[in-house]
């Protein structure tokens, strides 16, 4: 009654209920056959099969496949087969182990790191209780370490003598752990190929690594954008069945010297200033980022400046469009190669509340379309936004439309421009160099604030928050990298199947 079909389709014709359903190859994470004579499976799961087997059909097997649930999560269920002879479950089973074993996308040994400080401080347990038993039961092994200090695992990353074993690098964490695995795989590829990272012009070569996140973190905005939740299990079954998304990675460098890579969201202004005050609240857990951005809103400091850009203008699409990217998105699935000709600088000046480049939607829990909703995760540009000087009320209205299906660009203060390269000079530093200005910053604030008494107190500087983290330098040179980095992920796919099928079938 049973076939593997040629498409890679597990089938099965005759059910107890008399109901057909059929698996995917590609979404089984495991095959058991079960261990009828003890009555009882190595896990103890045996007692929770809602069918016994009879005496017609005294063998079984277990399946264990990929079920999807709602809102993009992902779940491992069972189906149990019973056979009338033991020759038949044996065939099944190893049939369908050669069928997994063909499936040369899958990792078999990863790398690990856990930051057990991240988001709620519950990257350890996350891992040990929802994720390390599916990795056993899907046959991955791995090396784990929990790091011990900030930038553990990027240098650690950066250093270890053998990384050719490994199938792909695994973060337990937020953002902030993400960028370290980031940092620490980018720039060891550099280094084995001889490329220097301080050249902004320096086209980088591409990691072989995949990279999973598993989501512990306060923001999660990378898990987000790639897996549409922030779901421990669902992200281990996309590492287990070996997804691959590429993404975009941002260069950022200051004065010809390297800074940072960010690969979600640089923000100049409203965003840099939330996460430098942020940054003193830790304690505060995830709930930090709405104190301090509540903070950051009342304050209302609008920063002075130059951006420069070059614009995609060979892109297929544009910030304002109202297809977000999904998984199969035609975009990314364009190789990436130098546009023939590249367009001009366009400069402009002015007064900014903000200034944010987002290479992917940077959707989270707190906005779920995100800065940019129409950004692309693997299409070489980012979209750089905006938000000149306004009143209270109108970033508030800007704010807000980020939470529904208003469009935050459509404002007469807000621009969007899908980019390639950027640069952003503050006022200030358009003739001194901006280490002596910031060293006398509190004088120029001052003086600020005595020339123009009446438009109250702006600051000369803000901060860069590159990913969650604060730059050094306001003046920098941002490039993109199309699909420098791969994670275990598809894109968000659409629309959510719900399936709920039947635990037992018979063969
Ligand atoms: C009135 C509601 C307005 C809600 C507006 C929500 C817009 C939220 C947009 C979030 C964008 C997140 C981008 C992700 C950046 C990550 O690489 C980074 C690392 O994890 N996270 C942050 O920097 C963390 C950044 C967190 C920023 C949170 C900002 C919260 C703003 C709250 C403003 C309240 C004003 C209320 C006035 C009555
Ligand atoms: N053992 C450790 N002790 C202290 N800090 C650590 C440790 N391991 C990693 N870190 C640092 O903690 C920072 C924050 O971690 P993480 O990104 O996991 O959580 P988060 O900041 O709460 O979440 P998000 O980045 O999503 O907002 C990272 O920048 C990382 O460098
Ligand atoms: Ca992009």
């Amino acid at each position: 009654n049973f076939k593997i079909s040629v498409c890679g389709f597990f089938q099965s014709a005759l059910t107890i209920d008399q109901q057909s359903h059929s698996v995917s190859v590609s979404e089984i994470l495991a095959v058991q056959e079960l261990d009828l004579e003890s009555g009882t499976k190595d896990d103890g799961r045996w007692q929770k099969m809602s069918q016994k087997p009879t005496e017609a059909y005294p063998y079984a097997f277990t399946v264990s496949y990929v079920r999807r649930a709602r809102k993009h999560r992902w779940r491992c269920t069972d189906v149990t087969f019973f056979c009338p002879e033991w020759a038949l479950c044996q065939q099944w089973v190893q049939t369908i182990k050669e069928q997994l074993a063909e499936l040369t996308s899958r990792p078999k040994h990863l790398l690990v790191y856990i930051n057990p400080y991240g988001g709620k401080q519950q990257g350890t347990c996350i891992y040990e209780q929802k994720v390390a038993p599916l990795f056993a039961r899907a046959s991955i092994s791995t090396d784990v370490i929990v790091t011990e200090h900030a930038n553990h695992a990027r240098d650690h990353l950066r250093t270890v003598a053998e990384l050719k074993q490994y199938d792909g690098v695994v973060c337990v964490g937020g953002d902030g752990m993400f960028s370290e695995i980031v940092h620490g795989l980018v720039s060891r590829t550099q280094k084995d190929n001889g490329v220097d990272q301080n050249s902004p012009e320096e086209k980088l070569v591409a990691c072989s690594l995949r990279i999973g996140i598993i989501p512990a973190g306060s923001t999660d905005c990378i898990c987000y954008g790639t897996v549409g939740i922030n779901d421990p299990v669902t992200s281990a079954l996309h590492i287990i069945v070996g997804d691959s998304q590429p993404m975009d990675v941002c260069s950022v460098h200051h004065n010809k010297t390297f800074l940072k890579y960010s690969v979600s969201l640089l923000g100049y202004g409203f965003y840099g200033d939330v996460l430098a005050d942020s940054e003193r609240k830790r304690w505060m857990g995830p709930a930090r980022y709405d104190f301090s951005g509540f903070k950051t809103f009342l304050t209302h400091h609008y920063y002075e400046g130059t951006v420069s850009f070059q614009p995609a203008t060979d892109t297929l699409g544009t910030p304002r469009d109202k297809s977000p990217c999904r998984a199969g998105c035609v975009l990314t699935s364009l190789l990436c190669s130098t546009p023939e000709n590249e367009g001009g600088w366009r400069v402009i000046r002015g007064k900014f509340l903000a200034i944010n480049a987002a290479s992917m939607s940077c959707a989270c829990p707190r906005s779920p379309k995100g800065l940019s909703p129409a950004a692309h995760l693997a299409d070489g540009t980012t979209d750089l936004i905006l938000v000149r000087k306004c009143s209270r009320f109108n970033f508030l209205r800007h704010l807000i439309r980020h939470t529904s299906k208003d469009d935050q660009f459509d404002m007469t203060f807000v621009e969007v421009h899908r980019v390639r390269r950027f640069r952003f000079l503050p006022r200030h530093c358009q003739n001194d160099s901006e280490q002596d200005l910031r060293e006398n910053g509190k004088r120029l604030f001052g003086q600020i604030c005595r020339d123009h008494p009446a438009r109250g107190c702006s600051p000369a500087f803000s901060s860069w928050n590159c990913d969650g983290e604060i730059l050094p330098h306001a003046a920098i040179e941002v490039g993109v990298h199309c699909q420098l980095i791969k994670l275990f992920a598809r894109g968000i796919e659409e629309p959510p199947v719900f399936e709920d099928v039947a635990a037992t079938c018979a063969i």
